[in-house]
């Protein structure tokens, strides 16, 4: 039987938790090599990054290796605004962690998402069409809506991911952004 997008993330979700400390260490070099050599990413000024939890590829190296760039972390949404915000992030301790438990920046610039250049997204399963599966909470997608309408403004958006995450196809939801390209330990997808 079809596996359902819950089990599916419950799978994925432990794969990437499971990977040694070894293998995090390679694949966060690996692909943080491969996007600093990829056009979009030279290219880009400002750039939405996020704060690795639960096994996802650890890229804030890049932060500290491009000191010429502004990079930004996702900021939950209070109560009624359903957007992410982003806010300016230089690589140093932060002590605050929202409600799952991610460390967030309290203070500094914010970036409108639209005014972003490039983001790297987490994520917990992708396929080679550019598709992606989330947490679940639909917040990306919802930040990141205006592109469906305006497909060529805001930032360009890069998956970030491990190997093991790729899937051959994930079922497609009418507002799922697609993503331009995913970077991997072994390769970079472009797509669409
Ligand atoms: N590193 C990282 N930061 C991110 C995301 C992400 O996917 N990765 N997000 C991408 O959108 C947003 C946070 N989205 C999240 C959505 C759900 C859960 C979560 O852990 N859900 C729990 C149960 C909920 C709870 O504890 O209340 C779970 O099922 O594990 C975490 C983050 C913004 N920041
Ligand atoms: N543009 C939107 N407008 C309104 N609701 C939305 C929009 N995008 C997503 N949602 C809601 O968010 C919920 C979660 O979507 P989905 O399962 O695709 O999230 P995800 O991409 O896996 O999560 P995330 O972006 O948080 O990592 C959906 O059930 C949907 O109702």
């Amino acid at each position: 039987m079809q596996e359902t997008k819950a089990q599916l993330r419950r799978r994925m979700r432990a794969a990437r938790r499971g990977l040694s400390p070894y293998l995090q260490r390679r694949a966060a070099t690996a692909v943080a090599s491969r996007l600093s050599r990829s056009s979009p990413f030279r290219r880009a000024r400002h750039i939405g990054i996020y704060w690795p939890m639960d096994g996802e590829v650890d890229v804030r190296g890049l932060v500290r290796q491009f000191p010429a760039k502004h990079f930004y972390l996702p900021v939950l949404p209070a109560a009624p605004r359903p957007q992410l915000r982003f806010r300016h992030w230089s690589g140093g301790t932060l002590n605050y962690r929202n409600r799952y438990r991610i460390p967030e920046p309290l203070r500094g610039p914010v970036q409108s998402p639209w005014r972003l250049d490039l983001v790297l997204v987490p994520l917990v399963a992708f396929d080679p069409a550019g598709g992606r599966l989330g947490m679940g909470a639909g917040f990306y997608d919802r930040t990141f809506a205006f592109k469906r309408r305006l497909p060529g403004a805001g930032p360009q958006m890069i998956g970030v991911a491990h190997q093991l995450q790729c899937v051959e196809q994930l079922p497609v939801d009418g507002w799922d952004i697609p993503l331009s390209a995913v970077v991997t330990e072994q390769q970079l997808y472009r797509c669409g």
